[in-house]
């Protein structure tokens, strides 16, 4: 007899780079979920080992040893405007294709988000393969990011002098040992964007990805750019999207660039459109406000060709995400937070008159603003205008003008920005 489906979790156990049978079993269904190849088993074993320290969630039905559903989830530090908390960031939630739209995808991640908010995470974040998802869950979309193309031809730089050393990097260790701090550093002007955990370090550096099996992209370059002093200001991952051989100019495209200081940006770029035989170079995903564009004499060197939705942000603690961050203006607003799933449900006085040490409290008092859990998950980094949430009838303003006044007060000292999918 087949049993009722229930939640397990467990964390992968490996040795020798091989993981467990368990782990395999669940590599094996979340990678046919996404339409990943099929690899033979000690593939996958090394596959699960690069899942070695995360959760691994799978709503199982006895006596099938194999999940019918997936999810996998790890702890991060998420930058927030003047601040950073933990937060649960998950993945690789897939349902076997025999087994959809019968709410397995809800369980496996109420089950996960609850586990998040009662361990302490004050916020849980995705990236999506659709649109439509997650909003159910209490997730708002909280940063986009801009597709770039620059045309190397017309990318005559203003300032024509290079500074600094440049560096291909060509073992993986070794990048990664140097881009580690640069990203450190960098991250943390970026509301939305956090720390990387070594597998997503080799996903990036490397391209060797759980949906690849591991295989490495041949194609990738790491170049670090050095100051004067030989200090590391930034680097760039870059790798061969479209090669010369058609066309007679091959196109580029930046997998990860971070930059500590200006110079280093305008360097990396300078490597990146003086390459020989490169006729374009692409970045998919790019922060909104790249100064980019402004380093050349021609603006038009540089085209935005999509904009696309990024990070989604699942709020689990109200007091807690609220007074980690800090606010540009001394004001207080009362917000009602409805909340489907009941993990943040509430109605609470944020009160930034202290600019260094704003206040979070529970209250009786009358709404400004009333809105559901996912509305706050859009807004609280900055990135998205409350006023425009608003005019869409997806919160609502109870006092005068009290949309603005949250738009002034959770405005962003830069543009939220995560440039990595995970
Ligand atoms: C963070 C990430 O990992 S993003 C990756 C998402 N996964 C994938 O894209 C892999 C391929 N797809 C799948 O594995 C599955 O189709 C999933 C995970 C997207 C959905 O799993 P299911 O178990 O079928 O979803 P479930 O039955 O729990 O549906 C939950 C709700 O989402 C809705 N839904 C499910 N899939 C979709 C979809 N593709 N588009 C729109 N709505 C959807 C359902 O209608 C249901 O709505 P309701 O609450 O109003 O009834």
């Amino acid at each position: 007899m087949v049993s009722i489906p229930e939640v397990r979790s467990f964390a992968p156990r490996v040795t020798g780079g091989s993981a467990d049978a368990g782990t395999v079993a669940w590599t094996r269904t979340m990678l046919a979920a996404f339409l990943g190849p099929r690899l033979e088993p000690e593939q996958l074993a090394r596959v699960g080992a690069a899942f070695e320290g995360m959760r691994l969630r799978g709503v199982y039905a006895d006596p099938d040893p194999a999940p019918l559903a997936t999810l996998r989830s790890w702890d991060v530090r998420l930058s927030v405007p003047g601040g950073e908390v933990t937060a649960d960031a998950i993945t690789g939630i897939g349902v076997r294709s025999t087994h959809r739209r019968r709410g397995l995808l809800g369980r496996v991640l109420v089950e996960d988000l609850t586990a998040a908010a009662r361990a302490g995470s004050p916020a849980a974040v995705l990236t999506s393969t659709q649109g439509s998802l997650y909003e159910r869950y209490g997730f708002g979309l909280a940063t986009h990011t801009a597709a770039l193309s620059v045309d190397t031809a017309r990318a005559r730089f203003r300032d024509p002098e290079p500074r600094g050393t440049l560096e291909v990097v060509e073992r993986p260790d070794a990048a990664i040992a140097l881009a580690r701090p640069v990203h450190d550093r960098a991250r943390r002007r970026h509301a939305g964007a956090m720390d990387r955990v070594p597998a997503v370090w080799q996903q990036v550096v490397v391209g060797a990805a759980p949906w690849n099996g591991l295989e490495p992209d041949r194609h990738r370059q790491v170049v670090v750019w050095r100051d004067d002093e030989g200090r590391p200001g930034g680097y760039v991952v870059h790798r061969l999207e479209e090669g010369w051989y058609a066309t007679g100019a091959a196109t580029t495209a930046v997998v990860d660039l971070q930059a500590a200081t200006p110079t280093a940006y305008t360097e990396l770029w300078r490597h990146l459109c003086s390459q020989d035989l490169v006729g374009t170079v692409t970045w998919a995903d790019a922060s909104t406000d790249e100064p980019l564009p402004w380093l050349f004499t021609d603006h038009r060197a540089v085209s935005v060709t999509a904009e696309r939705s990024m990070l989604w942000l699942r709020v689990l603690d109200v007091p807690a995400l609220l007074t980690a961050r800090r606010y540009p203006v001394q004001d207080a607003v009362v917000l009602e937070v409805t909340d489907p799933q009941g993990l943040a449900r509430g109605r609470w006085r944020l009160d930034a008159h202290d600019l260094l040490a704003p206040g979070v409290e529970a209250t009786t008092a009358e709404p400004d603003v009333v809105l559901p859990v996912e509305a706050l998950g859009s807004v609280v980094l900055g990135g998205v205008d409350p006023r425009v949430l608003t005019r869409a009838g997806r919160m609502e303003e109870r006092s005068a003008g009290a949309a603005g006044r949250l738009a002034r007060l959770l405005a962003a000292p830069s543009v939220p920005w995560n440039g990595t999918r995970f």
